[in-house]
């Protein structure tokens, strides 16, 4: 799904933010990204959405080598992968609904048919009952849930999360985990990117482990 060969990212003047980082991710596996902050974690997915070249070595996403892929075929890249950020990112003047729903607007699909693909995702993270909230209006778990809401809609083949749970309390951050896990179970690669090991100690998962731009484990 994911392929890293020898990537090293610098930033000038003299950052290493990645230091000849190797490794893979098969289709259907959920792997943790871990290490302190400034390691290389958003780094790393930023070069997964293309978001950022390597200065050397290639990044390979289902086999394509990321920087022979063309400008024009970078969106298609990113509508086959679902984003979560610890802050949401959420659109405050719109219902949860809403938010969703918008994720599916490029498709094309008809307003109808976005609202139903949408009210049903919502119903499977959790949140049926809160389709027609504001954000504002939501607590924090359920906000996060509406930001999956929004990145699985699209049935992206991969999810990446950096720091998903970083608000919530241990809770909820673990019921999100949980979530993560039903996704991964019907199909969904996921990476999920975290300095705290309390979301995958005892969960039996890869875990990567980065210290100053390298992989250490
Ligand atoms: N656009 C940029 N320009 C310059 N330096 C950057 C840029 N992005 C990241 N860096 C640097 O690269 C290093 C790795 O940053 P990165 O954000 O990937 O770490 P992280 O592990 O995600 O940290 P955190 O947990 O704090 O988010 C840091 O030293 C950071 O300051």
């Amino acid at each position: 799904m994911v392929r890293f060969e020898e990537v090293t990212k610098l930033y000038p003047p003299d950052i290493t933010a990645l230091d000849r980082v190797s490794f893979s991710v098969e289709r259907g596996e959920f792997v943790f990204i871990t290490g302190p902050s400034g390691a290389g974690k958003t780094t790393l997915l930023n070069l997964i959405l293309r978001s950022e070249l390597p200065s050397q070595g290639e990044v390979y996403v289902e086999g394509r080598p990321l920087s022979r892929l063309k400008p024009r075929h970078v969106p298609g890249l990113r509508r086959r992968i679902g984003i979560i950020f610890q802050d949401f990112k959420l659109l405050v003047d719109r219902t949860a609904l809403e938010n969703v729903a918008l994720a599916l607007e490029v498709q094309g699909l008809s307003l109808r048919e976005g609202r139903h693909r949408a009210l049903a995702t919502l119903e499977a993270v959790g949140l049926k009952g809160k389709e027609n909230k504001y954000p504002p209006q939501l607590s924090g778990g359920e906000r996060q849930r509406v930001a999956i809401a929004r990145a699985i809609v699209n049935r992206p083949a991969l999810l990446l999360a950096d720091e998903p749970t970083g608000n919530l309390d241990p809770r909820l951050a673990e019921e999100i985990i949980e979530l993560f896990e039903e996704l991964n179970a019907r199909g969904t690669s996921i990476i999920l990117a975290t300095h705290n090991q309390s979301l995958f100690i005892e969960r039996h998962r890869r875990v990567l482990v980065l210290d100053s731009g390298r992989l250490i484990n």
